[in-house]
């Protein structure tokens, strides 16, 4: 596998050391593009860490240079910006791209661009499902329509710091559950980047952003990054009730997102995927 990666965070490393565990080989190329300011530290670290795991490995601060280098699927698992600033040419150029920051999608003008560049390359733009479950079944249902999907994304507080529910709750001093936003899902992923990617997968699996109503809570009891849905449509009704381990290196991001994303390259690796 040539495996191209954009960013090189919490999700990207503890991905990796899964992937080493995985594969039965070196991967034969691992291409990251890097922020220009941190490029060189990344590729300081990649050496260290990983210079094992790959036959040749780069990093590069573009889309362009990453496309030089032939990868056959990226993985993007850096944030919002960085779908708008290269997962457009990528997809171009033909290479599937697996995208975790799935929250962008909520800017009408890039999702109909992504899915531009996807039908022009003949590429595909793969939306795991992330730190949430029972994908495989809204999406099913969504086709033939009728959804009412509500979620609530419940964390602890120290998850939300840095993001607009500092403005109506005082986070470093909460007792008990407070919910900060009540809306639909185009707006609770654009105003949490960081935490309600969720809410947009459900979204686009299901009932659309606007009519995918969302609630999102700071719970000083959570034990975990909590994601919870209810679905009605006249084909079924479930309930699903997600607690999460948040990663040790990013409060906000559950572990289960890397495994999903590990997942989805297995998935392209061995002989049957599940
Ligand atoms: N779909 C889902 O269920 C979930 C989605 N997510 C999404 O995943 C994203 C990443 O999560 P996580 O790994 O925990 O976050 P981190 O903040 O730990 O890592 C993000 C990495 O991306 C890099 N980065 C930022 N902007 C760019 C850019 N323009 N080009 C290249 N690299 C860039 C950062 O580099 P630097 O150090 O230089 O800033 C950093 O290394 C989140 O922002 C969120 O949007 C997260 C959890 C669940
Ligand atoms: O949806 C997100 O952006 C992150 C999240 O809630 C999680 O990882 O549990």
């Amino acid at each position: 596998m040539r495996l191209g990666m954009i960013g090189f965070g919490n999700i990207a490393q503890t991905l990796l050391k899964q992937l080493a565990e995985t594969l039965d080989g070196p991967l034969e190329l691992l291409a990251v593009v890097a922020r220009p300011e941190t490029a060189g530290e990344t590729e300081a670290r990649l050496r260290a860490e990983f210079g094992a795991l790959v036959g040749e490995l780069v990093v590069v601060t573009g889309a362009e240079a990453l496309l030089q280098k032939k990868p056959n699927l990226v993985v993007e698992c850096a944030g919002h910006a960085a779908v708008v600033e290269h997962v457009p040419p990528v997809l171009r150029s033909g290479i599937d791209v697996v995208i975790v920051s799935i929250g962008a999608l909520s800017d009408a003008a890039l999702e109909a661009e992504l899915r531009s560049a996807a039908g022009a390359g003949g590429a595909r733009l793969v939306l795991p499902a992330g730190a949430v479950g029972g994908i495989d079944l809204l999406a099913a249902l969504g086709v033939a329509g009728g959804l009412d999907v509500r979620y609530r994304g419940s964390k602890p507080p120290r998850a939300w710091s840095g993001t607009p529910a500092e403005e109506t709750v005082d986070l470093a001093n909460l007792t008990e559950a407070a919910t900060f936003f009540t809306g639909n899902a185009r707006e609770a992923a654009r105003d949490f980047p960081k935490n309600a990617n969720v809410a947009a997968t459900l979204a686009l699996a299901g009932a659309g952003f606007e009519a995918t109503r969302v609630e999102l809570v700071a719970d000083p009891a959570a034990p975990g990054n909590i994601h919870e849905y209810s679905v009605t449509s006249p084909l079924a009704k479930y309930t699903m009730r997600i607690e999460n381990l948040p990663s040790a290196g990013n409060a906000r991001t559950s572990v289960s997102t890397v495994y999903s994303v590990l997942r989805e390259i297995r998935n392209r690796i061995g002989p049957v995927a599940i």
